[in-house]
Parts: C-alpha cells; sequence; structure tokens
C-alpha cells in the first residue's frame, strides 16, 4: 500500500495523536512491504542469527524455526505495528445517562519490550467518564492488545491506549494504568523474578484527587503515586 494511503488512514482512525512524543517511532516507508514480503525477509534474517549461532539448520526441530518467528512477528507480537489491524470501536449514545465512572479492570497485557525484545506481560486498567458517548466493554480490551502487539515502552503504551480512549469517546476523562512485569528485567539482567512496574495516565477529570481516588480504589494498587 502507499505511505500516503496509510498515514491518511492514520489520521482518519486518529492514531496516536500526530507528532505526539506517544507515537510508535515508525520510519515513513513503514508500510510499503506486504506482510508477506515481510515475514520472507524476517525468515533470512533469523536464520543468519542462528547461523550465526551456530546452529544446525537442517535439524528437525530447528528448521522450520525462522518462518515460524518471521510469521509470529508479523502476525502475532507485532502486529498492532499496523494501523489495519487497529480495532473498530463500536460506540453508543449513553442513553441511560449513566453518569459514573466505567473502570474495566484486569485486562491482559501480552507485549514485547523494544530494548530486548522480550516479553511485558501484565494488567491494565481502563477508565472513562461518559460525555454522552459510551463504547463497547470488549473494545477497550482490543485496544489495549492493539497497542500491546508492537515493540513497546510501557510508558509509551498506557499513553496511547489512553489517547486513542479519548478519540474513541470524544473526552479527555480517560485514564489507564498498567502493572507489568518486563523479563528483561526478570529473566536476565538484573533477574530480579518479584518487581513490576506501575504505569499512569489520567486524563481530564482523572486529574482530580478523589476521582483518581476512586479509580485506584476501584482497581485497589496503591493510591499514593
Ligand atoms: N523506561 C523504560 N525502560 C524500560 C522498559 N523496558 C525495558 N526498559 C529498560 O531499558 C533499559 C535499557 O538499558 P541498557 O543499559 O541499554 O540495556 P542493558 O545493558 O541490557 O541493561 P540491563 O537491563 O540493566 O542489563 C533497561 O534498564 C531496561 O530495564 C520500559 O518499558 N520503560
Ligand atoms: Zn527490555
Amino acid at each position: 500500500m502507499k505511505v500516503d494511503k496509510i498515514l491518511n488512514e492514520i489520521e482518519e482512525m486518529g492514531d496516536a495523536h500526530a507528532g505526539s512524543s506517544a507515537n510508535t517511532p515508525l520510519r515513513e516507508d513503514a508500510f510499503e512491504l506486504s506482510d508477506s514480503e515481510k515475514i520472507d525477509l524476517i525468515k533470512e534474517d533469523v536464520k543468519r542469527i542462528m547461523d550465526t549461532l551456530g546452529l544446525d539448520l537442517t535439524d528437525d526441530s530447528l528448521k522450520g524455526t525462522p518462518l515460524r518467528v518471521a510469521k509470529m512477528y508479523v502476525n502475532e507480537i507485532f502486529s498492532g505495528l499496523h494501523p489495519k489491524r487497529k480495532p473498530k470501536a463500536s460506540v453508543f449514545e449513553n442513553k441511560y445517562k449513566y453518569g459514573e465512572m466505567l473502570v474495566e479492570k484486569n485486562i491482559t497485557v501480552y507485549s514485547t519490550c523494544e530494548h530486548h525484545l522480550l516479553p511485558i506481560v501484565g494488567k491494565a486498567h481502563v477508565a472513562y467518564i461518559s460525555n454522552g458517548t459510551v463504547v463497547g466493554l470488549s473494545k477497550m480490551n482490543r485496544i489495549v492488545d492493539y497497542f500491546a502487539k508492537r515493540p513497546q515502552v510501557q510508558e509509551r503504551m498506557t499513553m496511547q491506549v489512553v489517547h486513542e480512549l479519548q478519540n474513541v469517546l470524544g473526552t479527555p476523562d480517560v485514564a489507564c494504568v498498567i502493572d507489568a512485569k518486563h523479563l528483561c528485567v526478570n529473566s536476565r539482567g538484573i533477574r530480579d523474578i518479584e518487581s513490576s512496574t506501575v504505569t499512569s495516565e489520567f486524563g481530564g477529570a482523572f486529574k482530580q484527587k478523589e476521582i483518581k481516588r476512586e479509580f485506584l480504589d476501584y482497581i485497589k494498587l496503591d493510591t499514593s503515586f
């Protein structure tokens, strides 16, 4: 697909604020190759890594690995790099005039640390206060999953989820807290299996102390941060 077309699409779809530091750093030509072209190239790259490590690529158990990894990158763990995979978030009129906060908590997060390409595993908690529009519950899980399926830093992922829901709902009153384990910290390097990372983004009304506290009480995290 042409880059211009894709970039228009991103704009129309309101992907993370244009020019914002919360955008995933993508090259201008990021969408020039098709998925199958990307898989073919990545397969060769993985082959080269395995080869350099001295692995026997004719071995029964190893010979399928380069293609397996390439498909996993493009179709699964990095699939959220392409805006065509962005979930369509069905919104409805808030006919019942529900005026309180809605919290979608314990959303499973499987992402990948962009510094080491190792897993990030945890939970996201998302909340909003409607200003006339409500969104299908599952769409919040889908939005989290879409942004998780990229090489990520947790701070950016948290902000991207909030920006996207603010666009979808047409309100600044959106918040997200993510509590996740980074395998780059847990399984290598400092190898601290116990530690996890908490990030938050509080938009609009969620910056107010009482509202922030209500949200944090629902998700039962320490309210002192
Ligand atoms: N801020 C932030 N840092 C992250 C995230 N994921 C991984 N990191 C950190 O990125 C840093 C990369 O630092 P480097 O010193 O270049 O990498 P390294 O030599 O492998 O560092 P160690 O992990 O300390 O062994 C590490 O401290 C990681 O813990 C994230 O989501 N947010
Ligand atoms: Zn890492």
